[in-house]
């Protein structure tokens, strides 16, 4: 099998567990956070730096390489791994989502999305059959199925139609999935109902993917619903193979993911809002372009090794954000992707300790959302 999920510790009193994830690219410590990399490119990052701070396994986009450069020139170039010189673990969304997230004009039928290109409005068609052939040719270690993302909020009936539709293309995308070397995903939905939740897993898991996603969540709704729907849907996968909830976190979210069994997570949060100068810290979030850190000489997070928080203080990352010098977001998106990454380290020597409820409780007291 392409990618196999070996658990190593679970939480005595919770849902936690420590894991490794053996891919074609490397084997990976979980849980984990994986960079997201729309367009072939971390943003702002070498992939030599991304190996510095401890990234394994990092995200793209079938939508964005498949409208440009088109996945048959990175088929060309020999794959994703050779295209961006990245030497870890890859991992493509199946484009469903950003069909429906970017996408104004979009139709979906049976047979899949006609949508237009964000670039240049050209008409295009995706179907689950398309989107795994660009997957293919992409040459990611783990794809995903593709699927509709149910929208938040959405009723019952449409949420089970459009789940029901997503199992149907699950299937397709396996029946059209003929590489060895890659491990496809099942992603669930079901919206925030927990039967239509149940359902969308018994479905999936009777087509026995490889690895399980949770869709459909941080898609607007209450963090506290997300919770619930982790609690009721997590337990129903199957404890031998990966779980990944998509589009997931700030450090709150992931605590809590890691707390009901999650072991994979990616977001764009940490990249994006470095950009405009928002850093991580364990005591929450800090606009490090605000004026009150003008003559502030400190690191970023004195108990952060980041390259950022070992060389520069804030009031250097400041100036540099003010007068949006690309160093200062390059600094940025380097402490907030090495704080998640190495976050994920700290909570899985906790469940390997089996303190994890103490580092969820010490985290809760120190962080303000
Ligand atoms: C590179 C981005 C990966 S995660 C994108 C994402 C994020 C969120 N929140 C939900 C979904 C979903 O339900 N389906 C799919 N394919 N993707 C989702």
């Amino acid at each position: 099998m392409a990618v196999q999920y070996e658990l190593i510790k679970r939480c005595s009193k919770t849902g936690a567990r420590a894991g490794r994830l053996h891919t074609p690219h490397g084997t990976f410590d979980t849980p984990i956070f994986m960079p997201v990399g729309t367009q072939a490119t971390v943003k702002a990052m070498s992939p030599h730096e991304l190996k510095e701070m401890g990234a394994g396994i990092i995200l793209s986009n079938t939508y964005h390489l498949y409208l440009r450069p088109g996945h048959e020139l990175v088929a060309e170039a020999g794959g994703l791994h050779k295209f961006m010189n990245w030497d870890g673990g890859i991992l493509t969304d199946s484009g469903g989502f950003q069909v429906f997230s970017l996408g104004p004009l979009r139709k979906i039928t049976e047979e899949g999305v006609t949508f237009r290109s964000h670039i240049d409005g050209s008409k295009q068609f995706l179907s689950p059959e398309r989107a795994t052939e660009v997957q293919m040719a992409l040459g990611a270690d783990i794809i995903m199925a593709f699927d509709e993302c149910v929208p938040y909020p959405a009723d019952h009936d449409y949420a089970r139609k459009s789940t029901e539709r997503t199992t149907r293309w699950a299937e397709r995308c396996k029946g059209a999935h003929t590489r060895a070397d890659q491990a496809l995903f099942g992603i669930v939905q079901g919206g925030m109902y927990k039967d239509l939740r149940s359902m969308s897993v018994r479905d999936l898991v009777s087509l026995d993917f490889p690895g399980y996603a949770i869709g459909g969540l941080s898609v607007g709704e209450p963090k506290d619903l997300m919770y619930e729907m982790l609690e009721h849907t997590v337990p129903l996968l199957p404890v031998n193979k990966p779980r990944y909830l998509m589009g997931v976190g700030t450090p709150d979210c992931l605590v809590e993911g890691v707390l009901h069994g999650i072991d994979m997570f990616d977001c764009v949060f940490p990249t994006r809002v470095a950009r405009n100068g928002t850093v991580m810290t364990h005591q929450g979030r800090l606009v490090v372009k605000n004026a009150e850190y003008t003559r502030d000489f400190r690191p970023i997070d004195s108990d952060c090794g980041c390259y950022t928080c070992r060389n520069f203080s804030r009031a250097y990352i400041r100036h540099l954000l003010k007068t949006e010098e690309i160093f200062g977001l390059r600094l940025t998106t380097i402490h907030n992707l090495y704080f998640l990454i190495h976050f994920m380290k700290k909570m899985r020597q906790a469940i390997i300790e089996d303190r994890f409820l103490e580092f969820r409780a010490e985290f809760w007291s120190q962080y303000q959302k």
